[in-house]
């Protein structure tokens, strides 16, 4: 937590509690984007934020940096109250904006130098960070020259200069290759390893299985299950192992008279509820059934993911049709108190309020938090051609 003055250790990197934002449609119907979202993400991890198309994510990490205003619902980073205290913070959040650009014509070390520059970052920082995203080899390479993968980590590491401790990536693989994906995991998971907290929507599961300390999956605008991966798989291991033996119809008949539940594929059989797989092998080996396979199953996070986000309870998608409540909700889901407002919407008319950008129509809704944004490492210049 160095650098954050104020911030004692222990304190959740983002906190998020009962986050409601509806979307007022073109024929006065509402979107229910966000119900009573939920979220915290311990410092010094790599969280995955996983869910399917529409779930809320890039509303709440919108949210979160103040570009719109939600309804109702606390927000909190490092322990700041956001978005009245973005701007005590914002300096140790790193994001990457979509579609980030840099000079073409210019090398990559010319194109951080410049932003270094404009932040006012120490120049030895360029360097550091080439390294920390494994383009040091390429640093004078033109940026024309760059796959889409080597771009993205450009740009994250553009918004390193500044030595976040809050890295949050709204989807940073979309449209890489599987070379440009493998890339951007192995920088995650270095940066996690070095200390920085990073939150990652994604909707790639086994990218969050793989890099993610713990995650959060939500389902129509809710949150699901939050939890270590471990845990989060834990939830769904039922004790599956797969056994392969001569006979299996025989074995299997023997294992279900032992109490077992037992599935017979074409060639091995699968068995649920097991504590103990070496009673398989007793039970079987005392009918002279040896068993030459006995692989126990674990579940992975696409099964986890299918099997919540398939009994979340959904809100509407259809505009103008409100989110339901929060009956049939999984019994592992939290419950919260009824949704606070945010701190200081009903506040006296002469105190001073969160500049949000969403307040005034037809205005675009990030200039308040791009002003913020940009300050703390200057905003990235515009793509120039391929001259
Ligand atoms: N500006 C907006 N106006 C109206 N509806 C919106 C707006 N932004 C988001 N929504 C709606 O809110 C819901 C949540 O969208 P959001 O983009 O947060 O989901 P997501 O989980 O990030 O999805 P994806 O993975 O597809 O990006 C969706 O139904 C979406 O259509």
């Amino acid at each position: 937590m160095a650098g954050l003055p104020g911030v004692a250790s222990g304190v959740p990197a983002i906190e998020v509690s009962g986050l409601h934002k509806e979307f007022r449609g073109l024929r006065g119907g509402r979107r229910v984007a966000l119900h009573d979202m939920n979220m915290l993400v311990e410092a010094g991890t790599v969280h995955g934020f996983l869910g399917p198309n529409g779930a809320g994510k890039t509303t709440t990490i919108r949210s979160l940096l103040g570009l719109i205003r939600p309804d109702a619902g606390e927000m909190n980073i490092f322990g700041h109250e956001v978005p009245r205290d973005l701007r005590s913070v914002i300096q140790n959040i790193g994001t990457v904006v979509e579609g980030a650009q840099f000079f073409g014509n210019f090398s990559a070390r010319r194109n951080l130098r410049m932003l270094a520059t404009l932040a006012k970052v120490r120049s030895t920082r360029v360097d550091e960070v080439l390294e920390l995203v494994g383009l040091r080899d390429r640093a004078g390479d033109k940026v024309k020259g760059f796959s889409l993968g080597m771009r993205q980590r450009l740009a994250i590491g553009a918004t390193l200069l500044k030595e976040p401790l809050l890295l949050i990536l709204d989807e940073p693989n979309n449209g890489l290759d599987p070379a440009g994906i493998r890339e951007i995991r192995d920088l995650m998971r270095a940066l996690g390893d070095g200390g920085v907290t990073v939150l990652l929507s994604s909707h790639q599961l086994l990218e969050v299985q793989q890099v993610c300390d713990s995650v959060s999956i939500v389902a129509h605008g809710r949150h699901v299950v939050t939890g270590p991966v471990s845990d989060v798989l834990a939830t769904a291991a039922r004790g599956e192992v797969l056994v392969r033996v001569d006979e299996p119809q025989t074995a299997a008949g023997l294992l279900r008279d032992a109490g077992m539940t037992v599935t017979t594929r074409p060639d091995h059989l699968i068995v649920t509820d097991v504590d103990d797989p070496a009673r398989i092998t007793q039970l079987l080996a005392r009918r002279r059934l040896y068993v030459s396979e006995l692989t126990p199953l674990e579940p992975d996070l696409e099964d986890v993911f299918l099997e919540l986000t398939g009994t979340a309870p959904g809100a509407t998608e259809a505009e103008g049709e409100l989110a339901r409540g929060n009956e049939g909700l999984p019994s592992y889901a939290p419950q919260h108190a009824p949704t606070p407002a945010l701190p200081g919407r009903h506040a006296a008319p002469d105190e001073p309020q969160p500049v949000m950008a969403g307040d005034v129509p037809g205005m675009d809704l990030r200039d308040e938090a791009n002003d913020l944004l940009d300050q703390t490492i200057g905003a990235p210049p515009p793509f120039r051609g391929e001259a």
